[in-house]
């Protein structure tokens, strides 16, 4: 199991979490990955943690003020990027020209997306993985493996293929099981991490049944 943490904007301390993130998945060897701010992805991928971008923009090299440029994250350490969190939406067009993107700087790509349908049609685009989250869990600590599983057994079948992994609300080793249990090859969580009084307590709990 592929375990993402996105710290979003949280007012948590991004190099902490990482080198902790680092730590667990040395010692245990679950992969784990850390997606920062932009601006902090170099402090962060300093710290030997598999190191993501929030977004990149489908552009390329040129007059684009303003924008997160692949192959800046690239550069800064990122080795993948989420596209089209359900908190950063983009257009279609845009999906497929920030995927070339992230492909042209050699970032792996998950395509975040609401439900099976709007999976399948992200799974259309090829990005090396999806990822299922609906919104009204994200952030609630209700998490979409018990609410509503249909969703991630769904979105599996839906994606034909490419592996799925799902979030909202994840925040304990039983979530990540369950998750497993429903066929999904990873999750996608913030606060069970990012807001936690103690992450390493958090994280090693949550990848204890998986270590
Ligand atoms: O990117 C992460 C997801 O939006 C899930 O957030 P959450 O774990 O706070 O529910």
């Amino acid at each position: 199991m592929f375990v993402l943490i996105n710290l979003k904007a949280y007012p948590c301390d991004p190099i902490d979490i990482a080198s902790i993130a680092a730590e667990v998945a040395a010692n245990t060897g679950v992969r784990i990955a850390v997606a920062p701010q932009a601006a902090d992805l170099a402090a962060v991928a300093e710290t030997g943690v598999e190191t993501w971008a929030q977004h990149v923009s489908s552009i390329e090299h040129g007059s684009h003020t303003g924008s997160t440029l692949a192959e800046a994250a690239s550069r800064a350490g990122a080795e993948g990027t989420l596209l089209n969190h359900s908190e950063h939406r983009l257009r279609l067009a845009d999906i497929d020209g920030s995927l070339r993107a992230a492909e042209r700087a050699g970032l792996e790509t998950i395509v975040c997306a609401n439900n099976p349908k709007q999976i399948a049609a992200a799974s259309r685009l090829d990005p090396d993985s999806v990822a299922v989250e609906p919104p009204e869990l994200i952030g609630t600590g209700t998490p979409v493996s018990k609410a509503d599983p249909d969703i991630v057994t769904d979105s599996v079948d839906a994606a034909s293929g490419t592996p799925v992994l799902c979030g909202a609300g994840i925040s304990t080793g039983e979530d990540l099981v369950a998750a497993s249990d429903l066929g999904a090859e990873g999750v996608l969580l913030a606060s069970g991490v990012a807001k936690a009084d103690d992450p390493r307590t958090a994280l090693e709990s949550l990848v204890d049944p998986i270590a």
